[in-house]
């Protein structure tokens, strides 16, 4: 087996080209940094629109305060015209027709639990992992976490119950999608088998689970690739055994954290394998003996974990093996990390080649100052 990750370039078929500067005249108005969440946005579903029409209405609140009180058809043109920098039309199109893909889905597939459809926290959760993220500390995260490797956190998460619905559901909805002929998208690149839960009706629900429950934990454990600013997800279930797919090779995610929540059935195998975080430069570096770290996967219980940690599944060898995958992402991580080559902070590698520096240069200090005593001396 190769043990060079691949990035899932494909991941939920969103692959954004590097988005290019808005070349605006240096005094032409700017969006806002942080959204003004005081104003309410204009409603622009009735307009023939090229972008999803709640783009329009999120993007407005970070408009300048001089375009607020403009008319709704001047909003639209500057944020049109910034949009179109950003989605070249290849990606439009892409865009359109993932949002055409969801939209058949969701006018046929009749939904089997409906209550899955909205957070219900009390139904969902077990009840110490509840507690404290309501507490939202470090100690109160600790308290029902183990660190076993640096980096990665396991912890109990779904009640049983709240597991055996969402994998009837899965089963319905691949049902549904076998009777019906259907077309589906597999969640990324590298799986054969599984579904993308925010393509049948998950989305909302997904996010409710990556803002009120992740992004705190994130925020705690990986500020540095953005934890306190996740605000999009790729949210899908992996399956694993018999007619499904064996393993996983060694990856990293299309995410800056990823929760793995083993939601069942029975199986034997499909340990995780991790080998230490890297960036895009180093992403094929060898690993250091501290960094190798396997988890063997159980039900109910959640990995968490940067995107950019290296990993991979063993082959799940009896039974099968279904866990929910949800790729947590932050933009503002993401366009930041445009600007930076060194990521110290969490690449082991650039860590390694930091401390190489800092070495030599106290090396290079100590000579220096030995040529120096030796100097005076004489
Ligand atoms: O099979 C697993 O538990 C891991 C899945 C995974 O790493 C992924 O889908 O990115
Ligand atoms: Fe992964």
């Amino acid at each position: 087996m190769s043990l060079e990750p691949r990035t899932p370039a494909a991941a939920n078929g969103v692959v954004l080209e590097e988005p290019k500067r808005p070349a605006f005249a240096s005094s032409s108005p700017r969006l806002r940094l942080n959204p003004n969440n005081d104003h309410n946005p204009d409603n622009y579903d009735d307009m023939q629109l090229d972008f999803s029409p709640e783009i329009f209405t999120s993007l407005e609140r970070y408009l300048p305060a001089s375009m607020l009180g403009k008319p709704r058809y001047d909003k639209f043109k500057f944020m049109r015209e910034i949009l179109l920098k950003y989605f070249p039309p290849g990606e439009r199109n892409r865009i359109q027709k993932h949002r055409e893909y969801r939209q058949k889905i969701i006018s046929n597939y009749q939904p089997l639990h409906r209550g899955l459809y909205s957070m219900q926290p009390a139904a969902t959760f077990v009840t110490a992992f509840l507690k404290a993220v309501s507490e939202n500390t470090q100690e109160s995260f600790r308290r029902i976490m183990s660190e076993p490797s640096p980096g990665i956190f396991a912890f109990e998460m779904f009640q049983p119950r709240f597991c055996e619905l969402l994998l009837s559901e899965v089963e319905n909805f691949e049902n549904w999608v076998n009777e019906a002929k259907f077309k589906i998208m597999r969640p990324n690149t590298m799986n054969k088998y599984g579904a993308v839960l925010d393509d049948f009706g998950l989305e909302t629900m997904l996010d409710k689970l990556m803002e009120s429950f992740i992004r705190p934990i994130s925020k705690v454990f990986f500020p540095e690739v953005g934890g306190a600013t996740l605000d999009s997800h790729h949210g899908f279930v992996v399956e694993y055994g018999d007619n499904r797919d064996v393993d996983l090779g060694f990856h990293v995610d299309d995410s800056e954290v990823t929760l793995n929540v083993c939601l069942g059935k029975q199986f034997t195998g499909g340990e995780l394998y991790f080998r230490g975080t890297r960036c895009d430069k180093h992403v094929n570096s060898g690993s250091q003996s501290e960094e190798i770290f396997d988890y063997a996967h159980v039900p109910g219980y959640a990995v968490l974990h940067r995107g950019r940690h290296r990993h991979g599944a063993r082959a799940t060898t009896s039974g099968h093996r279904i866990n929910l995958i949800l790729w947590c992402r932050s933009s503002v991580f993401r366009e930041m990390k445009k600007y930076r080559k060194d990521f110290s902070s969490w690449c082991g590698e650039c860590l390694h080649e930091k401390k190489e520096r800092q070495r030599k240069s106290i090396g290079a200090t100590k000579q220096e100052l030995l040529r120096r005593d030796g100097e005076s001396a004489l």
